[in-house]
């Protein structure tokens, strides 16, 4: 609980989120529609509890891509040869990146859809 091995700690992660953006083009993705929807909800003065939905369905899409990304490199670590159920696992952790990001890409376009059309709302 050393406030230096938990800074310690969190360099870890965050050499991990970089190593994830720099091989990963599903990352770089994510960050670009990150950074694209930040902008729209900034123009558009989303609400607090707009950007609460959107911060928790980002955050889930960066879980699932780092999820998916430690399975694919723990995979090919344990097992770099041609196996089915390796190929499922890792179809199954690139399953749970489409659906966070279909569930992320439905909350902001229908948040950012209804600031666009109607304007803000009381
Ligand atoms: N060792 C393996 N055995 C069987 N199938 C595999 C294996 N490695 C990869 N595959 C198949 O190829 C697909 C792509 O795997 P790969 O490790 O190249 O991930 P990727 O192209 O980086 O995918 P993602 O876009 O999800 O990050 C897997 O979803 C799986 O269907």
């Amino acid at each position: 609980m050393h406030p230096r091995a938990r800074l310690h700690s969190m360099g870890h992660a965050w050499r991990g989120l970089r190593w994830m953006l720099r091989t990963q083009a599903n990352a770089r993705l994510h960050l670009a529609a990150t950074l694209i929807v930040i902008a729209a909800g900034l123009a558009l003065h989303l609400a607090a509890g707009e950007w609460t939905l959107l911060a928790l369905t980002i955050a889930l899409v960066w879980v699932a891509e780092a999820v998916n990304t430690a399975i694919e490199c723990l995979a090919d670590a344990l097992h770099p040869e041609h196996h089915p159920l390796i190929g499922r696992a890792k179809d199954v952790a690139a399953a749970g990146v489409l659906l966070a990001s279909i569930g992320a890409m439905t909350v902001a376009t229908l948040i950012l859809l209804q600031h666009v059309l109607w304007g803000s709302l009381p």
